[in-house]
């Protein structure tokens, strides 16, 4: 038996599909257009791209998008300014800065300078401290969608041993509080672990996200668990050319687990889904109204 294959894509789209339902009633009921403001700074290729399809999607729901570009040698100080003026903005509800920043500028200064309620990445310390105690927070997206298509897949959570391998601020420790806050067991696994493959086999839930290309091997998976690959690899193949994969070998870990996410196709999609729904969520909650629910 090979797994369910878990489609992120077109889960992604019913996502939007309702952000965009719940956006023509805000305008239509309220005259409230939600407005998102993406900042990139420098030339990466790959947060081009990214910044590029989020202002299409924000578009595409009807929302105001804004985009934000500033030169690789941007300062501290100029980011900030962006920032600070994007906090004042009435007509902006959410503020993404596009990470990896360059060198010179302070990612946690960048992050800690937004406005936690227009904080639509869910990075400030603030939401991260109010989703830890369970108080109404903004989730960052890419967690967010994994527990989406976690719940979509197999119900009721609680109880099940999850197992996170990575432990970044973006993705590996929001996603264990949120697999604590569905009453997972939850392991953080990371590069110091004694024994990672015996600690994932224990893992019902096997969350993926420490950014090295197809290092969960086949027989790290316990038979039909369910497993998330966060990881977006680019990788050379024999004939030059290059593709994406993920940090679980897909062709060994399909055989094995119940249900797994494909890279790409997976997780991916759902990030961008979860800001636009974020973006909604972060208007309302401006504006003092109740989200639509059409
Ligand atoms: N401020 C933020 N910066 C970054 C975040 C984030 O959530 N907030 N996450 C990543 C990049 N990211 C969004 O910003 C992102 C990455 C990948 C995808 C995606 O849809 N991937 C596709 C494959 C795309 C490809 O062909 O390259 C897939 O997995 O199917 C969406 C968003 C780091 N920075
Ligand atoms: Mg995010």
């Amino acid at each position: 038996m090979t797994a369910d294959i878990i489609d992120g894509k077109a889960f992604a789209a019913q996502v939007r599909e309702r952000v965009g339902r719940q956006v023509a009633v805000l305008k239509a009921e309220s005259k409230l257009t939600p407005g998102l403001a993406v900042v990139l700074v420098g030339e990466d290729p790959a947060s081009k791209v990214y910044v590029r399809n989020k202002g299409k999607s924000t578009a595409e729901a009807g929302m105001k998008s804004e985009e934000i570009r500033l030169e690789a040698s941007a300062t501290q100080e100029e980011v900030l300014e962006v920032v600070t003026r994007l906090n004042e903005d009435p007509s902006i509800h959410g503020i993404l800065v596009q990470l990896p920043l360059p060198k010179q500028v302070d990612e946690m200064a960048v992050l800690d300078a937004i406005d936690p309620a227009k904080d639509v990445d869910g990075f400030h310390v603030i939401n991260t401290g109010r989703q830890a105690v369970g108080l109404p927070a903004m989730v960052p997206c890419t967690p967010l969608g994994c527990i989406m298509m976690l719940k979509d897949k197999l119900g009721e959570l609680s109880g099940l041993n999850a197992v996170v391998v990575g432990r970044s601020n973006i993705v590996g420790k929001p996603m264990a509080s949120l697999l604590l806050a569905e009453s997972c067991t939850v392991t953080i696994a990371h590069s110091r672990t004694k024994d990672l493959p015996s600690v994932c086999r224990n893992a019902d839930i096997l969350v993926a996200a420490v950014g090295r290309p197809e290092m969960i091997r086949g027989d790290w998976v316990k038979p039909g668990a369910t497993v998330i690959d966060v990881g977006i690899n680019r990788i050379e193949k024999d004939d030059g050319k290059t593709k994406l994969v993920g940090d679980v070998c897909f062709s060994e870990a399909v055989e094995i687990a119940g249900a797994i996410t494909p890279v790409p196709g997976g997780v991916g999609p759902m990030t961008i889904a979860c800001l636009l729904a974020n973006t909604v969520t972060a208007a309302c909650r401006q504006a003092g109204i109740e989200e639509p629910n059409p």
